[in-house]
């Protein structure tokens, strides 16, 4: 058991940015870092495992689950469902874990409108540009050129949201982009597992300072 509250570490950007990648770094990094395996209904890409990258569902039950309470997040994104299992991310928090996500701007508000919100580290990553976006989406090889022409039409949409988040990042260079956020999550671990040895401190300076009058 952590010192301190569980964080939820909130990765959103426009499809291609480089969440994913930077998920996998900070994983690495980080072991004990829970990833918020999300349920959708789009179809696996190649590579991609069930339960490991995503809990790949049918539409009915993704709506059952929605209609069971077991979602702490859902949104349509890109003509598909996504949504955030609640009771990974309860136990994970109730054991003081931190917990990773990468979901869009819908899922980061109604995170940080729950309960949970007094755990929320939201962080948006931007493009260096919208050229380079696009390259990113084709090199990257995975979805069909109607899919990528989605994905670049509703970029907007996503980037417009960019300053409801506590941090934002320009994903240019690969490895500064992940030392920040890992600078970002060390501080941000740091600050709270300072505050209530801070809360008791103060309070003995105050009676120090009482006892001194
Ligand atoms: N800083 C970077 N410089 C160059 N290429 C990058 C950088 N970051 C990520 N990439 C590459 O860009 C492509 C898209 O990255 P990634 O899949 O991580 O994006 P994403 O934001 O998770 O996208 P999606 O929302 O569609 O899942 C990948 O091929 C990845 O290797
Ligand atoms: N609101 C949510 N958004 C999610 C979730 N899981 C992923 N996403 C977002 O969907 C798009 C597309 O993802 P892709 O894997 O199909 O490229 C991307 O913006 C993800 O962040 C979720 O559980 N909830």
């Amino acid at each position: 058991m952590s010192d301190r509250r569980g964080l939820l570490i909130i990765l959103s950007s426009p499809s291609g940015a480089g969440k994913s990648t930077l998920a996998r770094k900070l994983r690495d990094w980080d072991t004990s870092l829970e990833f918020s395996v999300s349920a959708t209904t789009r179809a696996p890409r190649v590579g991609e495992e069930d339960g490991k990258d995503y809990f790949f569902t049918a539409e009915d039950d993704f709506r059952a689950m929605v209609n069971d309470g077991d979602m702490l997040e859902h949104a349509r994104v890109f003509n598909n469902y996504y949504g955030s299992p609640k009771g990974p991310v309860q136990k994970a928090i109730d054991s003081g874990r931190d917990v990773l996500f990468d979901v869009d701007w819908q899922g980061a508000q109604q995170i940080s409108n729950s309960t949970l919100k007094q755990h929320v580290l939201s962080i948006f990553i931007l493009p260096p540009s919208i050229k380079e976006l696009r390259r990113r989406l084709e090199t990257r090889g995975q979805d069909a050129p109607d899919t990528i022409a989605l994905r670049m039409e509703k970029s907007w949409d996503e980037i417009s949201h960019w300053d409801g988040y506590d941090y934002v990042l320009v994903n240019d260079d690969l490895t500064e982009t992940e030392a920040k956020l890992k600078s970002i999550i060390t501080a941000e671990r740091l600050r709270l597992s300072q505050q209530p040895k801070l809360v008791d401190h103060v309070r003995a300076l105050q009676s120090e300072f009482e006892d001194t009058k």
